[in-house]
C-alpha cells in the first residue's frame, strides 16, 4: 500500500495503490468522479486516435471516458455490458478475464447495439490497460458484431501494456512487485 504521483493530460494526481495478489500491488486509477481528468484525457486521446464513427467501451470504469470522447468527437458510443438485461434481445457474448477480477466474466452486446456497430469504424477505449485482456475481449465482441476496428486507446498503460505499439495511451503506470 502506498501512493504514487502522476500527471495525466496536464493534471497532477496522487494515486493510491492496492494489493491484487500476495505478489503484486496496482495503482488504482479511477476516473469515476474526476471530470477534469476525463475531459482532458478525452481531448488528448482524440488528437492521436484515428478517425472513427463510434466509440466502444466495456462497463464500468471506461464509460465516462467513452462518453466524453463521443461528446467531443463522433457523438456515438456503445457500452458492452457485463450482464444481460431483459431489454437486450439476442445478445452476443465473449469471455473476459481482467487483472482486477478473480473469476472469468462475460461481455455482452444486445442486438440493437451490435447492429449499430456493424460496418462502422470503431474506436475501442478504456481507462486503463494492464494485461490487455479487457481490450481484446471488446475487440472480439466488436468483430463478432461486424464492426471495423480502427484503433484501441486507453488513458493509462500499466505493467505488460507499457510500450505496446498497438495501443494508443497517454501515460504509463508501474505495477509494484512485493
Ligand atoms: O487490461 P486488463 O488486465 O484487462 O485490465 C484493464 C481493465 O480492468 C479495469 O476494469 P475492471 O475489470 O476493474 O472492471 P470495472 O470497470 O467494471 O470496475 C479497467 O477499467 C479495464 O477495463
Ligand atoms: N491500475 C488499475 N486501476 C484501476 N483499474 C485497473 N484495471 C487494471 N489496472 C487497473
Amino acid at each position: 500500500m502506498g501512493t504514487y504521483k502522476i500527471t495525466i493530460a496536464g493534471h497532477e494526481r496522487e494515486l493510491e495503490f492496492f494489493p491484487v495478489s500476495d505478489k503484486l500491488d496496482i495503482a488504482a486509477f479511477i476516473m469515476f468522479g474526476d471530470v477534469e481528468i476525463t475531459e482532458a484525457s478525452a481531448k488528448e486521446l482524440l488528437k492521436i486516435c484515428p478517425e472513427h464513427d463510434v466509440v466502444v467501451t466495456a462497463e464500468a470504469k471506461g464509460i465516462p471516458l467513452c462518453y466524453e470522447m463521443a461528446r467531443q468527437g463522433c457523438k456515438n458510443y456503445v457500452v458492452a455490458r457485463k450482464g444481460v438485461k431483459v431489454y437486450m434481445r439476442n445478445p452476443i457474448e465473449v469471455n473476459v478475464k481482467s487483472i482486477t477480477t478473480e473469476n472469468e466474466q462475460k461481455l455482452y452486446l444486445g442486438e440493437g447495439d451490435a447492429n449499430f456497430i456493424k460496418g462502422k469504424r470503431v474506436l475501442i477505449v478504456d481507462d486503463v490497460v494492464s494485461t490487455g485482456q479487457s481490450l481484446e475481449a471488446i475487440e472480439e465482441l466488436v468483430t463478432k458484431a461486424g464492426g471495423n476496428i480502427v484503433g484501441k486507446a486507453a488513458v493509462l498503460a500499466e505493467g505488460d501494456a507499457r510500450g505496446r505499439k498497438d495501443i494508443i495511451y497517454l501515460e504509463e503506470l508501474p505495477l509494484f512487485f512485493k
